[in-house]
Formats: C-alpha cells, structure tokens, sequence
C-alpha cells in the first residue's frame, strides 16, 4: 500500500466502483466485464504527461475497484487480464494496450459464456426440470442453448434470500420461454424429487474443486446429492481463483445486516447479533461437474487446468510496485486456446 494520496478517478471508475458495491452491478461475469469497461475509460481519460504517473493512476483505479467486493474471483481476474497487458514507453503506447485488452476481455467473456452454454446444454435432456440458485448468466447460458437446441426445459427457481437474484433468474427464464415455479429457499428439498438437473454458476472455484457460489448453494448440493439429483455448475475460467493453488482460501463476503431485517424488526427483537454471509463454500464431493468453456469436468480435476491457466502464482498488478507497466503472466485465459479438455 502506498502512503502517498491516491490519484484522481475517473468517474465511470467511481460510479462501477459504488454499482458493484451496493450490488446494482453484480454477479461474478457481470462485475468482471463492468471492471475492465471501466479501466478502459480510465485509460482513455488519464490526463498524465509521463508513463509512471499512466501506471500510478491505472493501478489506483484497480485498486479502487479491487476493494469492492471480496469474494468473487473474476473481478481481479479481470484487473489482471487488463492491467497485466498495460505495456509500452509511451502514453498512448500504455493507453492503446490497456483499452485493447479491456476489449478482448469483454469478448472473451462473451465467446465463453456461449461456449460453455453448449457445454452445459449437452447434459440436459428435453424435458427436464432444473433448479436454480441465485442468478448466474454462465448458468442461464447453459439453459438458453438447451431451448435453442429445441428441448424443453422447466425450472423450479429458488428466491434466493436475502436479496432475492431468483427474481432475476425466473424473469429471464420466461424470456426464455421456460415455465418457472418459483419457491422459497426452504422448499428446496420438498420440490428436488421433481428435479432432473441443479444448475448453479460460481463466483470462484478453488484448486481443489470446491465452488464458493451465493450462500445455500452447499444445503442445496448437499440435499440433491442425497435425492440423487446430479448437480453441475457453470462457471467460466475467470472464476478459478489463482490464490487457491498456492493455499489461500476465498474471503466469504458479510454484507449488512440491513438486507435481512428492516431497523425496526431489529429493534424489536432486542440485542442480538445478525450475520448476513452472501456465499458458501461447496466441497467437490457434493458436485457433478464443473462445465467451462474449455469443456467439463470433475470437480476434484480442475487444479490440472488452473495450473495451465496461472502457473503456480498470480500477477496482482493493481499493486503499487513502481514501473508503469504490469508483468504479462498468471492471467485467466492466456492459455485456454490449449487448455485440456475432459470427458
Ligand atoms: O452467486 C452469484 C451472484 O451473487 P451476487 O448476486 O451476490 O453477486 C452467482 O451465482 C455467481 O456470481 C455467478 O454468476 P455469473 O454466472 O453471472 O457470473
């Protein structure tokens, strides 16, 4: 950390900040494409005479962006891909590279979201019903090319406590055309006898095959895999997370106690302490798949193609560390061209 003041931001960086934050931008694909938009009209504004002030700058609107929110790994995924191709001796040298990779981040997402979707699409027959949890773009992508293949897919679609993103999943799903019944969180296990597939997305997915996804996502792992109802999760290779190779665990994110009881229930109930986790941590043993845009696999076997992905560390180029470039490694989807298919 550096102790001199922070640079100015641009404001498209304050405003993605402040919208990821408050949960207006969210979920883990989405937040990681609003980031690299707004490095790139960071670059595209910085009023700076020399390459290290470009760098110094660059680096502040990563960090601000960093700070946001904990746990979804695509998010410094994102910054890495972006910042870690900053490279050149000039302003407009650095300017060009940071916006031109801002714009090939934003299309890789797009391509492995579709690819994946077909992915995913395979393991679901006509006429199955699903079950949702959260909302998840990379999940919803797997049932919008089911559909587009033609197979008629139905959806129980948990609401999702505290802040309901099932809402958000039920709305796309009738753009889809899918019959939806929507439930509360409790009636998961009442309604999975009725379920053929649970199809969950990610906001990481650790070295050893666990996925840290919206909290419930474990109770519902755990209840289906008691019914016998085979559970994958969908998730782009920008939500492994690097960190997890070398031992880390993924912060899980406590958000405030304001979304789950309004301050005058609060007051009611007298002293107690309410904790409002917003993710959990699914072990591999509890899951089917992992389905990624470079194929699907069994949870426990993911650490073989992170490894391809970030070699043994991660960049964090955010970081103030003098230069004004990033160092060009340990980023999602360097070699994913290659990475290794399975099943
Ligand atoms: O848990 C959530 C969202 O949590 P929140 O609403 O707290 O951000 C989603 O399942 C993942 O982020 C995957 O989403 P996607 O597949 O769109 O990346």
């Amino acid at each position: 950390m550096t102790t001199t003041a922070e640079p100015d931001l641009h404001e498209s960086v304050e405003e993605t900040a402040d919208a990821i934050a408050t949960m207006e931008t969210r979920g883990a694909a989405t937040i990681a494409a609003a980031a690299a938009d707004a490095l790139a009209a960071q670059a595209r504004a910085v009023d700076a005479d020399d390459p290290e002030s470009f760098g110094r700058t660059m680096r502040a609107a990563g960090r601000r962006l960093y700070g946001t929110r904990p746990t979804a790994v695509s998010l410094p995924n994102s910054l890495r891909y972006v910042l870690g191709r900053m490279e050149g001796e000039t302003v407009p040298e650095l300017e060009s590279t940071v916006t031109t990779a801002a714009a090939d981040f934003a299309e890789r997402l797009d391509t492995a979201q579709e690819q994946l979707g077909e992915i995913g699409a395979n393991r679901l027959r006509d006429g199955d019903t699903i079950m949702t949890h959260c909302h998840s773009t990379d999940a919803l992508s797997c049932v919008r090319a089911a559909v587009e293949q033609g197979k008629e897919i139905s959806a129980i679609v948990k609401e999702t406590r505290p802040r309901r993103q099932g809402h958000i999943t039920a709305r796309e799903l009738r753009e889809m055309g899918v019959p939806v019944v929507l439930i509360v969180d409790s009636a998961a296990r009442r309604y999975l006898d009725e379920v053929d597939h649970v199809v969950v997305g990610a906001d990481a997915i650790a070295a050893d095959g666990s996925v840290i996804n919206k909290i419930g996502t474990s109770g519902l792992a755990v209840n289906a895999r008691e019914r016998g109802v085979p559970i994958m999760v969908a998730a782009q290779t920008i939500k492994f997370h690097p960190d997890t190779l070398t031992g880390h665990t993924v912060e899980i994110e406590m958000r405030e106690e304001a979304e789950v009881i309004s301050a005058d229930e609060r007051a009611e109930l007298g002293d107690l302490t309410v904790e409002n986790p917003a993710f959990d941590v699914t072990p591999p043993r509890y899951l089917d798949a992992i389905v990624t845009e470079s194929g699907q696999f069994p949870p426990e076997s993911v650490v073989t193609l992170m490894r391809e992905l970030f070699g043994e560390s991660a960049a964090r180029p955010w970081e103030e560390s003098g230069g004004s470039g990033g160092s060009r490694h340990g980023l999602a989807g360097d070699g994913s061209e290659g990475g290794a298919k399975s099943s």
